[in-house]
């Protein structure tokens, strides 16, 4: 009988074209085959130079698919790209697809959009898929129970080329997240909680596999928060094995199989679960019953603490280095150690990204933004994942809801993510983001990031000062 394995294990093995040769730390490379591959602009122009400097055509163009994200304006979009970096990453992209026949949907299109978002709400990705992109944050599909992660340039080139990477099995990681989360708390308040557990470097040349009663409870678009930050605790992948819920949200999408096939599909993704008694190569446990609304205080995700709390002074830390980071991320981002987070006043607040986008989140947001006053000095930003998620969100009304509380209501991409379009924060400026990555200058030079989640975004936009939902509970609410 063959030993137990894990799902990732069972999502690898379903596709290695060639074992490599040898045991242990001599091994060499399994050449895998992959089922889907995204692009977009910013990572694909090389690769697709490298193709045409070979002569070489592009070996699954039906398995490619491209869209534009990273630079695209969230404003104006029926007008010319002012930027001009911009509108060269996007033209390459352009020109680039239509040489080589790749499917794109480009701005204006509605299923434009983050890449991340796309995938999953065409019905592209699916169970037990490997699935690749030249971005970090590819890891958003693996909720499906996907196998999917982020490669460099020189791989995308070579996935283009052959449909196939050579690559050694990751290590596995199961972390265990058991019991119910409280009202006010989501799966990002998870992901940041596990991130401040097992620290930025914690999953390196690991797939995380989610597993547990609090995760079986989550929506799909709430798993793919949690899957799409695992890149932040330095994971390969992040996965959650596919069940009802998965099946549910795939059905009926334009990509997802039909009739038999459905049924086909259904019978194999049942079987990619972690077998009982399978071994994983490092375990984590979480008590959801315990977990609070998280937020970062520093600049990585990893230097998070609950809202509650306060932000913490160097001397709390045991490790050196640890209290030098402290002591760095607090100068940079202008806080003062044992502040109480909840009287950390911030400037902005963006509410979009590959981790927070989707019409879950703009729902949750705008549920507590309804009826209430925005504090006067913040600028509020939405931006949808996805053009779908906008007229999805704009059918539902939320649109009016985030206006009249005095919200800008953008177009769709990355935006104020990463801040390659204008969407960015000035020098000094403090932002309450609903992405995922804090670094110094990601929003723009010198702004300041915390990660928060969707309900504290919107609870913090009514008070002004990071927030959580209870916080605002008492203010007043017009009909
Ligand atoms: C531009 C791209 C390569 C990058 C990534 O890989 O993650 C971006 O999406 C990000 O989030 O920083
Ligand atoms: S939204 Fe942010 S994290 Fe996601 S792909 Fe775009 S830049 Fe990267």
């Amino acid at each position: 009988m063959q030993s137990p394995q894990t799902l990732a294990e069972k999502v690898w093995n379903a596709h290695v074209v060639r074992h490599g040769e040898g045991e242990g730390e001599a091994r060499q490379p399994d050449l895998i085959y992959i089922d889907l591959h995204l692009l977009h602009e910013v990572t694909s122009p090389q690769a697709f130079e490298g193709l045409r400097l070979a002569g070489r055509k592009l070996r699954r163009p039906d398995l490619t698919i491209a869209t534009e994200d990273h630079n695209t304006p969230t404003l104006d979009i029926d007008k010319p790209i002012a930027d001009l970096t911009s509108r060269t990453q996007i033209f390459t992209l352009r020109d680039n697809c239509k040489e080589f026949g790749v499917r794109l949907h480009s701005l204006g299109d509605k299923e434009q959009g983050i890449v991340h978002v796309v995938g999953p709400q065409l019905g592209l990705t699916q169970p037990g898929m490997t699935v690749v992109c030249g971005d970090s944050h590819t890891s958003t599909h693996g909720a499906f129970g996907a196998l999917a992660f982020g490669i460099g340039t020189s791989e995308v080139e070579h996935v283009m080329a052959t449909q196939s990477l050579s690559l050694k099995p990751f290590k596995t990681m199961s972390i265990n997240v058991e019991g119910t989360l409280k009202p006010g708390v989501t799966s990002k308040d998870i992901i940041l909680a596990v991130i401040a557990k097992i620290g930025t470097g914690g999953g390196q040349g690991y797939v995380l596999e989610y597993r547990g009663s609090a995760i079986r409870a989550l929506s799909m678009d709430a798993r793919m928060t949690i899957c799409n930050m695992s890149i932040e605790a330095g994971a390969r992948a992040g996965m959650i094995a596919p069940d009802e819920t998965t099946f549910e949200y795939v059905k009926g999408r334009p990509h997802a199989p039909e009739g038999d096939d459905w049924d086909a599909a259904v019978d194999y993704w049942k079987t990619l679960q972690s077998d009982e008694g399978a071994r994983f190569d490092n375990e984590v446990f979480l008590n959801a019953d315990e977990l609070e609304p998280f937020v970062t205080w520093g600049t990585n995700p990893g230097q998070g603490v609950s809202l509650s709390s306060n932000v913490p002074v160097p001397e709390d830390f045991e490790d050196e280095n640890d209290r030098k980071a402290c002591e760095r991320a607090l100068t940079y981002m202008g806080l003062t150690g044992g502040t109480p987070m909840k009287e950390i006043r911030v400037d902005t607040v963006f509410l979009g990204s590959c981790t927070n986008s989707r019409m879950e989140d703009l729902r949750a947001a705008a549920e507590i933004v309804k009826g209430r006053e925005k504090d006067p000095q913040i600028r509020m930003i939405v931006v949808p994942g996805s053009a779908r998620v906008r007229l999805e969100a704009e059918a539902e009304g939320l649109d009016k809801i985030f206006k009249d509380f005095g919200a800008e209501w953008r177009f769709a991409g990355c935006s104020m993510c990463l801040g390659m379009n204008p969407d960015q924060l000035a020098e000094g400026e403090r932002c309450a983001s609903t992405s995922n990555r804090n670094f110094e200058g990601r929003q723009g030079k010198g702004g300041r990031t915390h990660l928060v989640s969707p309900l504290v975004a919107a609870a913090t936009a009514i008070r002004g000062t990071l927030a959580s939902p209870s916080d605002i509970a008492n203010t007043p609410v017009s009909a």
